[in-house]
Parts: C-alpha cells; sequence; structure tokens
C-alpha cells in the first residue's frame, strides 16, 4: 500500500494580514514544519511521500520543503483548495499511490492516528474518500482520496463546481470523527488563532 500525501498552501492568508502561512512562524517554527512534522508521527506508518501544493516558483520554498512542489493546475487557478487537490491526485496517480492524504498548511495539531482511521473508514465502507470530522464538522481539506478521482474532479472544475461539499455529495465518501475539544484540527485563520494554539502547546509542555 503506497501512501502519497499533499500539503496544500495555495491560499492568501488574508485573514492574517496577507502572510504566507507555510513560512508564518509559530512557537519557534514555520506551521510548514508543524504540519510535516504530524504527517512524520502518523502511526503505524508515515506517508511515503509528501508533496507541498503553492504558488511558484518552485525556488520559493528552497529551505523550507525538499519533496516535490506542485502548483495548482493552469485551467483551474483560482478555485480554491480542490484546484490543489487535483493537482495532488494527479501526482498521486502519476506515482502509483493508492490513496493521496491532503491536508492544509494551517492545521499543525493534526493527531498521530489521522492516516490509520482514515484508512480503516474509506476500506471498511469500500469508499473512494473518507472526510476528517470534529465538533460535528466535516472537513473536506483533510481527507483520504483515491488517485481515480482526478478525472471526475477535474470536469467538476471544469463545470465550475468547485465547492468541496458538492463533490463529496456525488462521490462514496464516509466521514470518520475525533473527539473535541481539544480540536486537532484547529486551523490558524487569525491573529486568535495563532494565540490560541501557542497557549495550548505551552500548557501542554507544563
Ligand atoms: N491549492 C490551493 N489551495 C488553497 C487555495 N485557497 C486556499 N487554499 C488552501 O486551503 C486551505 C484552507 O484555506 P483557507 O483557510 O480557506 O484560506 P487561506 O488562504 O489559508 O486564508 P484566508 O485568505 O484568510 O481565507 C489552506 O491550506 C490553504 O493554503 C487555492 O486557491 N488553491
Amino acid at each position: 500500500m503506497r501512501i502519497a500525501a499533499l500539503i496544500l498552501a495555495g491560499g492568501r492568508g488574508r485573514r492574517l494580514g496577507g502572510v504566507d502561512k507555510a513560512r508564518l512562524k509559530v512557537a519557534g517554527q514555520p506551521l510548514l514544519g508543524h504540519v510535516r512534522a504530524r504527517l512524520a508521527a502518523q502511526r503505524p506508518a508515515p506517508p511515503d511521500v509528501v508533496a507541498l501544493n503553492a504558488a511558484g516558483p518552485a525556488t520559493r520554498w528552497a529551505g523550507l520543503h525538499d519533496g516535490p512542489w506542485l502548483p495548482d493546475p493552469p485551467a483551474h487557478a483560482g478555485q480554491g483548495p480542490l484546484a490543489g487537490i487535483l493537482a495532488g491526485l494527479t501526482w498521486a496517480g502519476a506515482t502509483g499511490a493508492d490513496w493521496l492524504l491532503g491536508v492544509p498548511c494551517d492545521t499543525p495539531a493534526l493527531p498521530d492516528d489521522l492516516l490509520a482511521r482514515l484508512r480503516e473508514g474509506a476500506e471498511t465502507g469500500g469508499a473512494e474518500i473518507a472526510v476528517a470530522a470534529s465538533a460535528g464538522r466535516r472537513h473536506p481539506v483533510i481527507a483520504l482520496w483515491r488517485p481515480a478521482l482526478a478525472a471526475p474532479l477535474a470536469e467538476a472544475l471544469a463545470r465550475g463546481e468547485a465547492k468541496a461539499g458538492t463533490f463529496l455529495a456525488a462521490r462514496h465518501a464516509v466521514r470518520v470523527d475525533w473527539p473535541a475539544p481539544p480540536d486537532p484540527f484547529l486551523n490558524l485563520n487569525t491573529p486568535e488563532d495563532v494565540a490560541h494554539f501557542k497557549a495550548a502547546l505551552d500548557q501542554s509542555q507544563q
């Protein structure tokens, strides 16, 4: 079983003042470093290969990310996170991966059992997508996807359907819930979110 992972970093970080979230230093480490560490901590096994999805040029990521770098497909640039997922699915299919784990660059508290439980949920239910959920909410940008979904996703985006919820409703998707609080899928969108995460980290280290 080969698992590829994609870290979505294609947004604009407007609620944080237009920062590059992947590079944003939180508790001494760029957010991308936090997320990479959470992927490396997956048990029983971390993903085989991790790619970063963001705007170019690739040299922009020198020193921050040494794995594959995937821009959004030009025909779908600006269509939001699903454009990044499409880039990831196409790449994962070409590398022979069985699954693509997609996560955003702004969720630094991902649980160690994310990949294992999403796999279990997808394989038990014979699903094409397993979506993480917490506090009664699905997080479509935190999900395990079959690479064969690249074709139907490209068709949906070509029709202008860029909403993850609409795409998931048309496919065989299962939902896997995690307990909260604390929410393992806390995403850092605002300065308050960043302060909240730092406080939670400090508390866990005391
Ligand atoms: N590939 C790609 N990823 C995106 C795009 N827009 C957002 N993302 C990613 O999707 C995830 C969720 O993004 P949001 O929090 O909704 O948007 P954001 O740009 O990070 O922040 P805001 O500008 O404040 O909304 C993050 O990992 C983003 O990097 C996009 O157009 N393309």
